[in-house]
């Protein structure tokens, strides 16, 4: 028997870094997923392996069940009905899980990754043989989101084996999760994001799992209902970086300069705010949308100014910046930063032809330009073959 689900990954109009210490933020899912299937080996393959392909990063790795029932004996049953979080003893025997299998030197930075797999497998469903295959369409490390899409399609297609959920088997198709259930796999996601983050604020998994636009602020949510047809262009720089250091690289900062760095936050927080009040509806004022699309612009190059008072920008980041500029384009970088993505807001009345040029300019620069329907659904959970 096989399951799949596939988690959206997601952009940051406002508040990246600034929701970790409290701030609000707003974040949409983007029309982009990473898929899981999990299948388990019938009686008759007597097969013995819990095994985890990681196709867009060409990595396959393999345990013999005994072997991670060794390493956690000390944990005694495993199951867990409610999100556990991975001690500092567990985090070192999956670490140590993870090295044994000669994990290549250049792949090291997807160690973090292999150890929440292997957290949310044996917690949610304990020591059983599997395989699992994760595909995605979103750039690792880059901003879109990756870390949380992992976390929360895995913790969807493990739930829905584990008889802590509600789902219809029998459904055809895509099938959204109920709300119960949906707020149990978030937290087990976020559980995930912790080992991979560091010191995640919940965000990334939240709208991942909820999808659509969202409000964040310190570990709860609003929806965001906007008609506003928002259009951005993602530029994605290439450059390489990990957000659990930059996260902690902020949080330095911020220990090192208190009261300027929570008047940044604080500062942070009214651009979030004000950004989700022109984009809601029933808007409270009559703007055009034109006028709206002014404010954001306007909102979105505070916010990368603020951004830049953290220390998570960086020198490609800045040229995606002054490129977009000269056609009076306004962007901001999305997600971590350090390199990653950029958001570009293409307003609605740009000619076709200006957004023709300017990612023609990006992509001469070695940028990759793209652009994703936002505001999509969350995680889906699939048990035919239709999906
Ligand atoms: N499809 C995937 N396959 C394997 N690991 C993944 C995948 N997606 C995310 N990861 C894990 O998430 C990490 C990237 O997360 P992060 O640095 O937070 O960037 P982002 O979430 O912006 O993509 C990777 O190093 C890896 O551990
Ligand atoms: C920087 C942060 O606000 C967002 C990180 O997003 P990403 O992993 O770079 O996609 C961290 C967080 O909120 O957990
Ligand atoms: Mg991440």
């Amino acid at each position: 028997m096989e399951v799949k689900t596939r988690a959206p990954g997601k952009i940051i109009l406002a508040g990246e870094h600034a929701v970790v210490h409290g701030s609000t933020a707003v974040a949409a899912s983007i029309d982009l997923y990473t898929h899981v299937s999990l299948r388990f080996p019938s009686p008759s393959e007597n097969d013995d392996t819990l095994i985890i392909q990681l196709k867009s990063v060409a990595l396959e790795l393999s345990w013999p069940i005994s072997r991670i029932k060794a390493a956690l004996s000390y944990l005694g049953c495993p199951f867990s009905s409610t999100p556990t979080s991975c001690s500092a003893e567990s985090a070192r025997s999956l670490a140590a899980l993870v090295e044994e299998e000669n994990f290549p030197e250049a792949k090291i930075g997807l160690a973090s990754g292999v150890s929440a797999f292997l957290w949310l497998y044996t917690s949610i469903l304990g020591f059983k043989p599997a395989t699992v295959i994760v595909t995605s369409e979103l750039p690792v490390g880059a901003g879109l989101g990756s870390s949380a899409a992992f976390c929360v399609a895995l913790s969807g297609a493990f739930l829905a084996f584990s008889g802590s959920v509600n789902v219809d088997m029998s459904h055809q198709g895509w099938l959204m999760f109920g709300d119960n259930d949906l707020e149990l796999l978030n937290k087990w996601a976020f559980e995930g994001e912790k080992i991979i983050h560091g010191k995640p604020s919940g965000i990334d998994n939240t709208v991942s799992t909820y999808g659509n636009m969202i409000k964040f602020r310190s570990g709860s949510l609003t929806r965001i209902k906007s008609d506003l047809p928002l259009k951005m262009l993602i530029t994605n720089t290439k450059v390489g970086r990990n957000t659990k250091a930059l996260v902690a690289g902020v949080s330095e900062r911020s220990l090192r300069h208190p009261d300027a760095m929570s008047f940044v936050f604080n500062a942070v927080d009214s651009i979030s705010r004000e950004l989700s009040n022109v984009i809601q509806s029933p808007a409270p004022d009559n703007l055009s949308v034109t006028e709206k699309e002014e404010k954001l612009e306007e909102l979105m190059e505070m916010n990368q100014g603020l951004l830049q008072c953290m220390g998570v920008s960086h020198a490609s980041i800045e040229t995606v910046l002054r490129t977009t500029l000269k056609y009076k384009l306004a962007s901001k970088l999305t997600g971590a930063g350090g390199g990653g993505c950029v958001l570009t807001l293409l307003p609605t009345l740009l000619s076709g032809t200006v957004v023709d040029k300017v990612i023609e300019e990006l992509e001469s620069c070695g940028f990759q330009c793209l652009t994703a329907g936002i505001g999509g659904k969350g995680v889906e959970v699939c048990f035919d073959g239709s999906c």
